[in-house]
């Protein structure tokens, strides 16, 4: 952050404010004042716009520091919450309001200061990358003015790049001229990653199954909006009461929120043409998505104004059924399997993210594929030629993973036979993917932390400073939020791997990609073992739907994999799910949360490596303590995704 930054110190209790108040002026930041409650804080940011704001969330009043911060984010401005309170569910609805920090009481000069550094960054940051995004398709629609071929296509193809900005379920393009008639209407529905179902007024009147007139005056009703206008949770509730369009959307496409754009073409007969994008989350759609649809309005007037230029010679579409626009029909994106509206939005993120050399934190469940997304991000990156390195933290007792993430000079520690190569080094120009960093000491994460910070770093036991260029990918099945207020996790550590956070939603959450996943293992496995298995029995399916998925993905995999072993038809007749299918599921009750075997053997085994030191074979190994050969011990390992990071 610049030094002369001004601050905003939204805090009630005397002693702490000023106590902050020097922190942050021995540190050059200029303190504009200090407020007590919303009230004073309002009037200090009409005075002079504060460039940071530092904000506690309980304050004297009635309105808290949540209250306020929803008017920052309207006033644009930056912020980031004090709090002393670690209850998850204030955590939570603080988070929602996309503060820049947290800093949870009491906090040390450092890390206010390490705090206020990662928010500028972020705040930049963020900026930096949805100013990227928005040139990117401005320079999209002119190529599309020159190269203009079908307009259908070019018009799939404005919707389609839209996606990156708005993120909608749903688009619907209804131009209307000044006869109030609509000459043809075009919907795109998602489907897959970039594979979205054509509807012309045909498809529509089938899926909706109205008759021709009231589907046509429901076009022809459209409520003509001058600007840009937002409907989220009940004002859509309301406006499908009035709009019979809006409200067969909202019944037959299962939508819940809208946000119309008019694009007014001159000199065309007063033909406005309206996109109006709906999603299926109650607010799919914020303040800063109206301001973005402004700024493209005058851009979309041309390119726009392009395509229906002989409008009356040939419709936009053929009113026939639905069809499907899919540049590349796949079960989903870069061999990650699924087409789940929860699943898309990580495609999204993958896209937007890999390019770029962010830190990506991966969070989710226990195999739900955050390593596979990890992979897939280095491959899209402009690294893939480099080297994708994996460190496993949970694997590794704490005295090893020092010298395995940083390399060792010859005789630093006793054994240190020969000067070794850390994952650091090896990662240099790549990515460095940290799996579980959770698990990590604190010890280690400061070490960590200043490699992060300075990008260079030195071999254990070694005196020369190391540059290293490496981008890091961290994955963990652990809330690090609740991590960092329990005092296990760095908070300075957490804003800086935390710059890019994708969230992997659990298999229960998305049993539609469930047959699919099933299609994609059975044709993986028969192909390993030379199986030829075509069908899975009704019956398999429907246990496999009403299962709640502790171990994801991975405990699919590996049903699948065993029931293709087990079977002697081509059918799967039955999939041998673990007998705990009634109870209650992690995410529903943590307190009351039963652990599969598999779960309980990968803990155990862990358990033994770290007391062994990573030691499988020979005397007091891994294997002599669980009392299997060390063959059997490795590809269990292998089976329950503990990472070979221990010799054998
Ligand atoms: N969407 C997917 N499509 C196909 N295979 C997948 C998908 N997601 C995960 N897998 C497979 O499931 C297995 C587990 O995935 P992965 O190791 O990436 O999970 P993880 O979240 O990193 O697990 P952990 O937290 O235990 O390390 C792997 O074999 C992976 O290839």
């Amino acid at each position: 952050m610049n030094r002369k930054d001004k601050i905003l110190i939204v805090e009630d209790q005397f002693v702490e404010a000023n106590h902050l108040r020097i922190m942050l002026k021995n540190a050059e930041y200029e303190v504009q004042s200090i407020a007590r409650s919303v009230a004073e804080a309002k009037k200090a940011i009409t005075v002079q716009k504060p460039d940071m704001v530092l904000l506690d969330i309980q304050l004297v009043g009635k309105e808290t520091g949540i209250d306020l911060a929803k008017y920052l984010r309207q006033e644009n401005i930056g912020f980031i919450y004090l709090s002393a309170n670690s209850n998850e569910e204030i955590l939570n609805a603080a988070k929602e309001t996309h503060p820049l920090g947290f800093l949870v009481k009491p906090f040390r000069e450092k890390d206010l200061l390490v705090t206020l550094e990662i928010a500028k960054y972020h705040q930049e940051h963020g900026l930096e990358s949805s100013l990227r995004k928005e040139t990117f398709f401005q320079k999209q629609l002119k190529e599309l003015e020159f190269h203009s071929r079908n307009r259908n296509e070019s018009m799939f193809k404005i919707i389609q790049s839209l996606q990156s900005l708005l993120p909608y379920d749903f688009a619907i393009a209804v131009p209307k001229n000044n006869n109030n008639k609509i000459q043809d209407v075009i919907g795109f529905l998602r489907i897959g990653f970039n594979e979205y179902q054509t509807i012309g007024f045909d498809a529509f009147q089938m899926i909706t199954n109205l008759k021709t007139h009231e589907l046509q005056s429901y076009f022809e009703n459209v409520i003509a909006d001058k600007g840009v206008m937002l409907y989220n949770g009940k004002d859509f509730q309301s406006i499908c009461k009035v709009s019979g369009m809006k409200n067969a959307v909202a019944k037959y496409f299962d939508m819940a929120s809208n946000l119309t754009l008019p694009v007014p073409l001159p000199g065309s007969g007063q033909t406005t043409f309206f996109f109006t994008f709906f999603s299926r989350k109650a607010f799919g759609f914020n303040e800063e998505h109206v301001h973005l649809c402004e700024r493209l309005q005058y851009p979309l007037v041309n390119a726009i104004g392009n395509l229906l230029k002989d409008i009356a010679s040939a419709p936009l579409l053929k009113s026939d059924a639905a069809s499907a626009h899919h540049p590349e029909i796949t079960d989903g994106f870069n061999g990650i399997i699924g087409r789940s509206a929860p699943l898309l939005k990580v495609f999204d993120y993958i896209t937007q993210v890999a390019s770029a050399d962010t830190t990506v934190l991966i969070t989710g469940e226990s195999g739900t594929g955050k390593e596979r997304i990890a992979e897939s991000i280095h491959e899209m990156s402009g690294r893939k030629n480099g080297p994708m390195i994996k460190l496993n933290c949970a694997a590794l007792p704490s005295n090893l993973i020092e010298s395995e993430l940083f390399g060792h000079e010859k005789g630093s520690f006793t054994g240190a036979t020969e000067r070794r190569v850390g994952r650091f080094e090896q990662a240099n120009n790549g990515t460095l993917f940290l799996d579980e960093i959770g698990e990590m000491g604190l010890d280690m994460q400061s070490k960590l932390l200043r490699v992060l910070q300075e990008k260079e770093m030195e071999r254990v036991g070694g005196s020369v400073s190391i540059k290293v260029n490496v981008r890091i990918i961290a994955a963990t099945n652990r809330n690090l939020e609740k991590e960092v207020a329990e005092g296990r996790f760095r908070l300075d550590l957490y804003y800086r791997i935390n710059v890019f956070p994708i969230q992997l939603p659990p298999l229960r959450d998305r049993k539609e990609d469930l047959i699919l996943l099933v299609r994609h293992f059975i044709k993986q496995y028969n192909k390993r073992t030379g199986k030829d298995i075509k069908h899975v029995s009704d019956t398999a399916l429907q246990s496999l739907m009403a299962y709640h998925w502790p171990g994801n993905i991975r405990e699919l995999e590996n049903l699948i994999e065993r029931s293709i072993l087990l079977s002697k038809s081509d059918v799967i007749e039955d999939i041998p799910l673990p007998a705990i299918k009634d109870i209650k599921t992690k995410l529903q009750d943590e307190d009351w949360y039963v652990k599969t075997i598999e779960e309980n053997e990968r803990e155990h085994i862990l358990a033994v490596l770290n007391k062994c030191m990573g030691r499988i074979r020979g005397s007091g190994g891994a294997a002599e303590i669980l009392g299997v050969p060390p063959t059997t011990l490795a590809s269990k390992m292998k089976k329950l995704g503990i990472k070979r990071a221990f010799s054998i």
